[in-house]
C-alpha cells in the first residue's frame, strides 16, 4: 500500500493554545478522504502542514515520504486550494490560466479552460470583480489543471450552490479517478462527503477522533436500542461512542469488536454522518467556558 500522506506524533502550537496535537494518521494512494471536524478543529492547520505552509512544533508529517516544509520540491505534486480562495484579484481567470502554464511543469490548459467556459466564467473579468462561488470555481479549476497527485482542499464547495456542488463533486471524482489523485478535502457538508468519500479523519479539539478506510469505519459501529444501560460492560461492544436515555430505554452507538448475542439489545446499522456526529457530539468546551469566564 503506497501511503501519499503520513503524519507521526504531529503538532502545531500558537502560544500555549495546541492548534494540532499527537495527530497520527496516514492516507493511501488513490484515496478521497474527507477531513471533517467543528470549527477550529485543526482542519486547516493539518492542510497547511500537509503544504508545508507551516512547519511543525512536533512530530513530522511527510507528503511522498518527504517533508513538505523543508522540500519545497515536493510541491509540484501537490495541488492546495486554501480556505476563501484566494487568487489575485486583479488578473482575469485567462490570465490565471496563462500563468499557470509558465509556472507548472504538467500544467493543462485546456483542462482548466474547458472546465470555466463549461461553467460560464467570464474570461476576461478580473476575478476580484466575480462572485465568491464563480471565484471558487477558478481556484478549483486552476488546482486540477496543475495535475496534482495528491489535492487538498480546504472548504472547497462551502461558498458553491446546491448544483455548482454536485457538478463540483462529480467532476472531481471523474478526473481524480481517471489520474489516481489522492484528495484530502475538508468540509462541513456531512452528506456530500459520504456520497464522494472513501477515507475519513475527524478531528475534535485538535485532535484526531477517528481515521480510516470509510468502509472499515461503517462496519464497525452500530446502533443498539435497549433496556436503560447506564455503563458497564455490553459483549461485542468495544466503546460506546454516544448514548441518550429514556426512563426505560437507551440509545447507543457503539463501536463493535464482535457479535452482539444479548436478544435485549435491537442492532441497526448506521451511516458515515450518524457515526460522525456522535463522535463530534460529546465536545469537550470546559476550557473554553473558563477562558470566557462563564460557567460550563
Ligand atoms: N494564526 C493563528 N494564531 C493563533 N491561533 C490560531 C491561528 N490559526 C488558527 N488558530 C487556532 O488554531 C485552532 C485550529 O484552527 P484551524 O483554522 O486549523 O481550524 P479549522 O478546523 O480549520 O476551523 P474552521 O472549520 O472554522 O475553518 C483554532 O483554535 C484557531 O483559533
Amino acid at each position: 500500500m503506497d501511503v501519499v500522506l503520513e503524519a507521526d506524533q504531529l503538532g502545531k502550537r500558537y502560544g500555549n493554545t495546541w492548534a494540532l496535537r499527537d495527530c497520527s494518521l496516514h492516507l493511501p494512494a488513490g484515496r478521497v478522504a474527507a477531513l471533517v471536524g467543528p470549527n477550529g478543529a485543526g482542519k486547516s492547520t493539518l492542510l497547511h502542514l500537509a503544504v508545508g505552509l507551516l512547519r511543525p512544533d512536533a512530530g513530522a508529517v511527510r507528503v511522498f515520504g518527504q517533508s513538505p516544509y523543508d522540500n519545497t520540491g515536493a510541491l509540484a505534486d501537490i495541488g492546495f486550494v486554501a480556505q476563501d480562495t484566494p487568487l489575485y484579484r486583479d488578473f482575469s481567470a485567462a490570465e490565471l490560466v496563462a500563468v499557470g502554464a509558465k509556472l507548472n511543469r504538467r500544467w493543462d490548459s485546456a483542462l482548466a479552460r474547458n472546465r470555466l467556459a463549461q461553467l460560464g466564467i467570464p474570461p476576461n473579468r478580473p476575478v476580484g470583480k466575480l462572485s465568491g462561488g464563480q471565484r471558487a470555481q477558478v481556484a478549483l479549476a486552476l488546482a486540477l489543471a496543475k495535475r496534482p497527485r495528491l489535492l487538498l482542499l480546504d472548504e472547497p464547495v462551502a461558498s458553491l450552490d446546491p448544483l455548482a456542488r454536485r457538478e463540483f463533486l462529480q467532476s472531481l471524482m471523474g478526473s481524480v479517478a481517471e489520474a489516481g489523485t489522492t484528495v484530502l478535502l475538508s468540509s462541513h457538508l456531512l452528506a456530500d462527503l459520504e456520497r464522494v468519500c472513501d477515507h475519513l479523519i475527524v478531528l475534535q479539539s485538535a485532535r484526531v477522533r477517528l481515521a480510516g478506510p470509510v468502509d472499515d469505519i461503517v462496519a464497525e459501529h452500530r446502533q443498539l436500542v435497549g433496556p436503560r444501560h447506564d455503563g458497564g460492560p455490553l459483549g461485542g461492544v468495544a466503546a460506546v461512542v454516544r448514548a441518550s436515555h429514556t426512563d426505560r430505554q437507551s440509545t447507543l452507538l457503539v463501536r463493535v469488536n464482535g457479535t452482539i448475542n444479548d436478544p435485549a439489545w435491537t442492532e441497526r446499522e448506521v451511516g458515515l454522518e450518524d457515526v460522525i456526529l456522535a463522535y463530534l457530539a460529546d465536545g469537550d468546551t470546559a476550557a473554553s467556558h473558563t477562558e470566557w469566564g462563564v460557567p460550563a
